[in-house]
Formats: C-alpha cells, sequence, structure tokens
C-alpha cells in the first residue's frame, strides 16, 4: 500500500470530485435499502389482507377491498420502480465523479512521467530498455488508475453500503443475519483468489503477446535481410510456434474466468436457501412475517456485488501497488548532470579538453584516456580514429550527455560544468552518427532546432548542406513527409538533413560525428566548403573515419584505444609519417584505385 501514498496529492487536488462521489454514494445506497423494506410491506400488506379478504367477501364488501388491495399494491409498485431509477440517476453521477477523477489522474501521471523522463541523462535511457519506459507510462498508469476509480468507487460503495444493510439488518432480525451472511467471507475469499489467478495468467498472456508483437515487428523491419537470405519458412514457423505458445495461455485462462460467475451464483444460492430455511422456521414458529424472508434475500443480492468486490478490489489494490513501485523507481531516478553554476552566456567557441578520462557507468569500458587539446574559436578540429577508439565519446562529453571522470572540459575558458545545460546544448548543432529523422515533413525536421521557424533559414540550410536540390525533387518538396507512411530518403540524404538540421539553428559549436560517411567524396567537399564559411568565426568539430574530411581541420588529432597518439595539422601529420600519414596514403590509394 505504501507506494500508492504518492498517489494522496492527486487525491487531494481533486478532493471535490471525490467529495462528491462519496455523497452520491450514500444517496444511492439510500435508494436501494428503501425499496427492500417496500417489498417487505408489501407482502405483509398482502398476506395480512388476504387473512381479512374473505371475510370481507362474504359481508358482501370484496369488490370495495379488491379495490383498495389492488390500489396499494400499485401505488409499491410505482415507489419501486421510482426509487430504482434515483438508484440509476446517482450511480450516473458516481461515475461521473470519481470514475472521471481517476481519468484526470491518469492523464496527470502520464504527464508527470513523462516530463521526467525528458530530464533524465542518456545514461538513464541506456539502463533501461525502451519497452521498459513504454510499459511504465502506459500499462502501469493504467493499473494505478484501476485503483484510483473502479477500486476507490466499489471500495466506497461496500464501506457506506454494508454498514447501513447489516445494521438495518440487524434491527429487523439478528438471528437471521447472521445465518444469511455466513457464505459471503467465503464468496469473497474466493473471489480473491480466482481473480488472482485471473490476473497472473493475464499478465503470461501479455508478455506472451509483447514477444509475439515484437517478433512481428523484427519480422517486418527486416523483412530485406529476411527475404535476401531466403528465411520466409523458418520465420512462419518461429510465428506458429510463438502463437501456439500464446493459445495455450488464453485457454487456460478461459478455464479460470469460467470459475468467476458460477463461484458467484453458487455462495448466493447457498446464502439464499439458508436464508429461506431459518426464515421459514421463524414464520411457523410465529417470529416473523413471510415479507421479512423476500426482504433478506433481497438484502443478500445486495450484498453479493460488495463483497465479490472485496476480494476484486484487494486484487486491484495489490497489481496497483506493484505497478506504483516501478513508476517510483523511475519518478526517484535523479538526473546526474548537474551545474555548479548555472551561467547562461553567448558562447564564442573556444573549447578545450585537459587530461580527460572516462568510464562508460554501464559497460566499465574506458572510452578516454587522459585527452587533451584546445581549439580556439573559429578554428576547426579533425578527430581521426579506428573504429571503438573513443570518436564519439568526445562529442557525448562535449554535449554533456556524460561527465567525465577526471580531467576538465572547458567552453570559454570555463568549466563546462558552470554552464546551463540547456543553454549550452541550445548552442551546439550536433549531428550525430546514426541519423534519426522524425516522421514529420523534411521542412520541421530541418527547423526541429530553432524556435521561430523561418522558411529561408531552413532553404538556406539545406543548400548548405547540399541537399536542397534533392528535396525540391520530390513533389511535395520541403512538405515531403518522412517515416512509416512517408517516404525512405537515402543514407546520404538523411545525413544530409541531418546536417541542414544542426547548422539551421547556427550554432556556435558545430560537431559533425561521422556524418559524411554515407556521401561521396564530391559531395563531402562541397559540404565542408559550404561549413567552412557559414562556421567562421564558429567552431567546428569533424569526427571522421575517412582523412579527407578532417583534412582541412586547423587541428587534428589522432585517437586510438581511447589515446590521443597524434596531433597537429595535415601538414605536420604528413611529415609526422606516422599513423596519420599511413592512413592518408592508404585512403588516397583506395580512393584512386576506385575511381579508376
Ligand atoms: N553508451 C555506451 N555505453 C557503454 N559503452 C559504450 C557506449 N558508447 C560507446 N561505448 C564503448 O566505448 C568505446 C568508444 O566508443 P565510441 O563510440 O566513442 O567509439 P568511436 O571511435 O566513435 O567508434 P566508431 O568510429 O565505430 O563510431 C567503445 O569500446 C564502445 O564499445
Amino acid at each position: 500500500m505504501k507506494p500508492l501514498w504518492r498517489l494522496n496529492k492527486y487525491l487531494y487536488k481533486y478532493k471535490g470530485l471525490i467529495l462528491l462521489g462519496i455523497v452520491f454514494t450514500v444517496i444511492s445506497n439510500i435508494f436501494v435499502i428503501i425499496p427492500a423494506q417496500l417489498v417487505r410491506l408489501a407482502i405483509d400488506y398482502v398476506v395480512e389482507s388476504f387473512s381479512i379478504y374473505q371475510p370481507l367477501e362474504q359481508g358482501g364488501m370484496g369488490n370495495q377491498a379488491q379495490d383498495i388491495f389492488l390500489k396499494f399494491v400499485f401505488v409499491f409498485g410505482i415507489l419501486i420502480l421510482v426509487m430504482a431509477l434515483l438508484r440509476g440517476i446517482f450511480l450516473f453521477f458516481i461515475r461521473q465523479t470519481l470514475i472521471i477523477m481517476s481519468r484526470k489522474v491518469e492523464y496527470d501521471m502520464k504527464n508527470e512521467i513523462y516530463d521526467h523522463y525528458q530530464k533524465l541523462p542518456l545514461s538513464f535511457y541506456r539502463k533501461n530498455s525502451t519497452g521498459d519506459l513504454m510499459a511504465r507510462i502506459t500499462e502501469d498508469v493504467s493499473r494505478v488508475r484501476m485503483y484510483l476509480g473502479p477500486a476507490i468507487m466499489y471500495g466506497l460503495n461496500l464501506l457506506i453500503l454494508f454498514p447501513l444493510v447489516i445494521s438495518y439488518m440487524i434491527t429487523v432480525n439478528p438471528m437471521l443475519t447472521l445465518y444469511a451472511l455466513l457464505p459471503l467471507p467465503v464468496l469473497s475469499l474466493s473471489i480473491y483468489y480466482v481473480n488472482n489467478m485471473i490476473n497472473e495468467r493475464s499478465e503470461k498472456i501479455q508478455r506472451s503477446l509483447s514477444g509475439l508483437s515484437t517478433f512481428v515487428q523484427e519480422a517486418f523491419s527486416g523483412i530485406r535481410v529476411l527475404k535476401a537470405f531466403v528465411r520466409e519458412s523458418d520465420s512462419v514457423n518461429d510465428f506458429a510456434t510463438a502463437s501456439e505458445d500464446y493459445k495455450v495461455k488464453s485457454i487456460r485462462l478461459t478455464r479460470v474466468n469460467a470459475l468467476f460467475f458460477p463461484i458467484i451464483m453458487a455462495l448466493v444460492g447457498v446464502s439464499t436457501i439458508i436464508t429461506v430455511y431459518v426464515g421459514g422456521l421463524q414464520v411457523i414458529s410465529g417470529e416473523i412475517g413471510y415479507g421479512v424472508i423476500a426482504e433478506f434475500i433481497l438484502y443478500v443480492n445486495m450484498l453479493t456485488w460488495p463483497v465479490t468486490s472485496l476480494g476484486w478490489v484487494t486484487s486491484i489494490v495489490q497489481r496497483a501497488a506493484a505497478s506504483q513501485t516501478r513508476i517510483n523507481e523511475f519518478l526517484d531516478e535523479k538526473n546526474d548532470i548537474l551545474n555548479t553554476n548555472d551561467i547562461k552566456a553567448t558562447i564564442t567557441g573556444t573549447v578545450e579538453m585537459d587530461n580527460v578520462s572516462f568510464i562508460y557507468p554501464d559497460s566499465g569500458i574506458q572510452a578516454l584516456k587522459n585527452v587533451s587539446f584546445k581549439i580556439k574559436e573559429g578554428q576547426t578540429l579533425g578527430i581521426i580514429g579506428t573504429t571503438g577508439s573513443g570518436k564519439s565519446t568526445i562529442a557525448n562529453l562535449l554535449m554533456r550527455m556524460y561527465d567525465p571522470n577526471s580531467g576538465v572540459i572547458k567552453v570559454d575558458g570555463k568549466p563546462i560544468d558552470s554552464l546551463s545545460v540547456s543553454d549550452l546544448r541550445r548552442q551546439i548543432g550536433y549531428v550525430p552518427q546514426d541519423v534519426f529523422l522524425f516522421s514529420d515533413s523534411i521542412g520541421n525536421n530541418i527547423a526541429f532546432g530553432i524556435e521561430e521557424s523561418d522558411p529561408r533559414i531552413i532553404e538556406q540550410a539545406a543548400k548548405d548542406a547540399d541537399v536542397y536540390q534533392n528535396i525540391i525533387e520530390f513533389p511535395k518538396g520541403f512538405e515531403t513527409m518522412l517515416g512509416e507512411r512517408g517516404i525512405t530518403l537515402s543514407g546520404g540524404q538523411k545525413q544530409r538533413v541531418s546536417i541542414a538540421r544542426a547548422i539551421a539553428k547556427e550554432p556556435k559549436i558545430l560537431i559533425l560525428d561521422d556524418c559524411l560517411s554515407a556521401v561521396d567524396t564530391k559531395t563531402e567537399n562541397v559540404i565542408l566548403t559550404a561549413l567552412k564559411n557559414i562556421m567562421q568565426n564558429r567552431t567546428s568539430i569533424i569526427i571522421s573515419h575517412r582523412v579527407s574530411s578532417a583534412k582541412l581541420a586547423d587541428q587534428i588529432i589522432v585517437l586510438d584505444d581511447g589515446r590521443v597518439i597524434e596531433q597537429g595539422n595535415h601538414k605536420t601529420l604528413m611529415a609526422q609519417k606516422g599513423v596519420y600519414a599511413e592512413l592518408y596514403e592508404k585512403q588516397t590509394q583506395a580512393g584512386e584505385s576506385v575511381d579508376n
């Protein structure tokens, strides 16, 4: 239960709706009890009237007596109908307050969780799978809503109806009350166990279903590989096996589900039989009238659903508590990228790393070892190195996706952690290695980082990234939709749209992380020359495998296994005849042989 306390702030926020819900529950229950009493009165009246009817009939007043008798029965009937109608109206109001309250909290919770997710660092996303993140904001929140809505509604109903009905039953006949209620605790316990079994099996089905959807999703996204490797029949067999598992689990659930109503019916039946038997004995001994038996049968039926719901509510609350624990786990995650000072300043662009070492917290891999370099504003730094040498890690640290374990990173001479993170990121244009574009128009993708989108800026960015011509050749130009239901750009086009997105925000520091790998050297030259113009007086960092990308940089560092092994410009590095020179020779030779 303790994890659910976190929801109290929401219950407090919507206290008005809850209070109204309680009032409506009390009123609706009053309209449940009164008809039962009316039924008792009506039956007792019928029995009594019947005993005096015969003498009256013999006295010639039969017709008059019959008229009065029918009138009374008719009035009782109408009254019972009116009560049922009023009860229905108040039940509607209960749902309009309590269930609506739960929907409002669900909405608030989803927003709170999403907002918190957005604040968490990249390391959090590395530790937790996307499926898990999605499950907590959808399925877990839904389970918690079941507690806030139906569980609170039925719980309140139980708390109000029970004392009302039972105290009334006791005043009518304590002995009969005891006998009539005897089977109800058994009903509640059985429903609790059956419900737990249902939940357990439903969860297994859910897992089986999500496994099935992941399988299908992967098969469809990898359909090209699947077909190319002629694995269709294997895929069909695997699917059949996964579906079989789902079928078996569904059948097991149906078996338990089938127990739910028979158990209720059987135990209510037992209650009714006991009431009729014990009540009958009391009628024979003249302690009560026939009407009491009918009234008690109605009470037993009235209590059936609340008692059933006790078992059901308990299991909902348990599930909600488990879900809320999972939600709290993420809500308690803290952002560890903190600012010592929240300096917000326009960056001029001097970037410096001093003896920086970094170990990825999740994998324990040391990606950087004592890396040092300095670039002044307006300069270009080229970072070259083999795969896994730590190039992208430098970009990650400059963007403050992670903080280094030791050493200092400075921007404009100030330690990077003294600057406001969002302000820093806003002034950096980052083109990641693995291009990600949103399912939106090309224009909106390019304008992603700018506050006020301006078509001229978007077009200019597209021209500088050498993708303008491609875009306007699409029938819808910049309005062309990307993503699943849109068109598919080629690898090189995607990279260039991603570059356009970074330069459209006119960054003070531009980081290109191996983002020219899918374009030919001619396009690479066009883009680099354009960048040289637009990045005048601003800093560029170009990470690449290809020497051709870094060659024009003012300063080049060569990384190997997280260490800087060579540093200089193209000329000095060529003169050193080290790794860089060797790489240059190899790559230019390969380029020539391809060109030939
Ligand atoms: N998010 C991460 N979590 C854990 N380890 C990581 C992470 N990213 C990279 N690494 C590891 O850190 C090392 C350096 O990776 P990095 O991505 O910086 O290399 P890179 O030089 O950019 O390589 P490539 O040219 O192939 O992109 C690698 O051994 C890699 O496995």
